[in-house]
């Protein structure tokens, strides 16, 4: 979907906040208009969970597209599944074990996350909560690093969109830092890239 372009003087990290702005606009409008379909664990993705595999997952903020399908999906293959956990802005993200009944705690973002004592994971595959992204599997997050930060950390892991159709960009601004995702997964299709 076509987005205006930022303008000329614009600089990028402010057309990148002008895109955020935008596209959680959006996704709040798709939200609130009702009826939001799961969104499924497509085939090529389940090939890559077995027994054991460590799925880092994401508990939705409010209008944030929904991964609890997936998980539940990957749990029934046998996957063990992380959460997220942040201390500060600037400050590196763990992924933490937790399993659906674990007690959770809430974050200075204001996000649950599991307590600071739960067992360190290393993920296989990262579900990704995205504000946008773009047909190359480009990422635009909530600009605070912690995806980036994780992703350098983690290398050899599947890096996975999960996003609402209506997130969909021309084209994500890249930056330096920026490693493309391996497929996005939203409610109407799956946008699958060359290394998965
Ligand atoms: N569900 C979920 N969990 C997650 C993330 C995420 O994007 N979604 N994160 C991904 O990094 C980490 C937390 N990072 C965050 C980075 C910035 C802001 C932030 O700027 N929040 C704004 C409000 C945003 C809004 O209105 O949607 C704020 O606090 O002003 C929040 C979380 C870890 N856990
Ligand atoms: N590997 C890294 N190590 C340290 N800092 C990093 C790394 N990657 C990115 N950063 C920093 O994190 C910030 C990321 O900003 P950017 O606008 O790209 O966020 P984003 O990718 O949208 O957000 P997020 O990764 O939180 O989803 C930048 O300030 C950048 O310098």
């Amino acid at each position: 979907m076509a987005v205006p372009p930022p303008s000329r003087h614009m600089t990028l990290p402010d057309a990148k906040a002008a895109l955020r702005s935008e596209l959680r606009a959006r996704r709040r409008a798709f939200v609130r208009a009702g009826d939001v379909p799961p969104i499924a664990l497509p085939e090529f993705l389940a090939a890559h969970i077995a027994e054991g595999t460590m799925v880092a997952g994401y508990l939705p903020q409010r209008f944030e597209a929904d991964p609890h399908a997936m998980m539940a999906q990957c749990r029934l293959l046998g996957a063990r599944l992380a959460l997220p956990h942040v201390t500060a802005m600037g400050q590196s993200m763990r992924f933490l074990c937790w399993r659906p009944d674990d007690p959770l705690e809430t974050n200075a973002l204001g996000i649950a996350q599991p307590l600071a004592d739960a067992p360190e994971a290393t993920p296989d595959v990262i579900l990704t909560p995205l504000i946008g992204f773009d047909d190359q599997l480009n990422r635009l997050g909530q600009g605070g690093g912690f995806y980036d930060r994780a992703f350098a950390a983690h290398r050899h892991a599947l890096r996975i969109g999960v996003a609402w159709s209506v997130q969909q960009i021309d084209g994500v601004p890249v930056e330096p830092w920026d490693m493309p995702l391996h497929a996005v997964i939203t409610e109407r299709e799956a946008i699958r890239g060359d290394g998965i």
